[in-house]
């Protein structure tokens, strides 16, 4: 006998699927290192799709993605979801047009938010490629990329993520240390604004790098 559950199975399983061939995808890229990183998809609206915690992110199957409601809280799962789950429901429950969060653990996302933890951003100024972000027309722009005090306390860090929403339009921010949140309307728009970061972040490094000393 099949347990009733609160939300569409099959849009579970269509969902499912999606992100484990991005999250193959991005772990083959060497961006989820050590079972490091989490994945959600808005389910419904008051439900998100997310990786359980722990599991090695490039090797994900079906049942290694559940359920939470927007606080965050396990639904028909005994799984534990992402130790970071409330970093994607304060998102979803906030900001309705936000449908798919991703998090990885890059080694340019790693660097980049240690070398610029005391600014406390990164800028990106003058790429053409600054327009990959939803809204942004133009390359004249800079985009300032928080970065975050790291923390193993979560409502904390979901507060300062709050308040960043104060300053203007968002796409992603850095947490120090640790790696870079990255959203969208959908996994397509999430993933080009998660490739744009990784992208700008590395070229910043290598102009770092290049300039080092002159
Ligand atoms: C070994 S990585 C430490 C936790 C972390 O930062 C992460 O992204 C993965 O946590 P999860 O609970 O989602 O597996
Ligand atoms: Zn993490």
């Amino acid at each position: 006998m099949s347990e009733t559950v609160p939300y569409d199975v099959h849009r579970l399983r269509e969902l499912a699927g999606e992100i484990i061939v991005n999250v193959r995808e991005l772990a083959a890229l060497g961006w989820t290192p050590a079972t490091s990183s989490n994945f959600s998809h808005r389910l419904d609206d008051a439900h998100a799709a997310i990786t359980v915690s722990g599991r090695d992110k490039g090797k994900l199957r079906e049942g290694d993605i559940m359920v939470v409601d927007m606080d965050g809280r396990a639904v028909g799962s005994d799984h534990r979801p992402s130790a970071e789950t409330l970093l994607h429901t304060q998102l979803y429950a906030r900001f309705p047009d936000i449908g798919c969060v991703l998090h990885t653990h890059s080694r340019a996302q790693t660097i980049a938010s240690r070398l610029f933890a005391g600014a406390g951003h990164v800028r990106l100024e003058g790429y053409e490629l600054l327009k990959a972000f939803r809204g942004n027309d133009t390359h004249e722009a800079a985009v300032d990329v928080p970065v975050l005090p790291n923390s193993q306390d979560m409502s904390t860090l979901a507060a300062q993520v709050d308040a960043l929403f104060d300053r203007g339009p968002l796409w992603g921010y850095l947490i120090d240390g640790h790696g870079l949140y990255a959203w969208g309307r959908d996994m397509a728009e999430a993933r080009r604004h998660l490739d744009a970061f990784e992208f700008l972040l590395d070229c910043e490094l290598e102009l770092r790098r290049l300039t080092a000393g002159h």
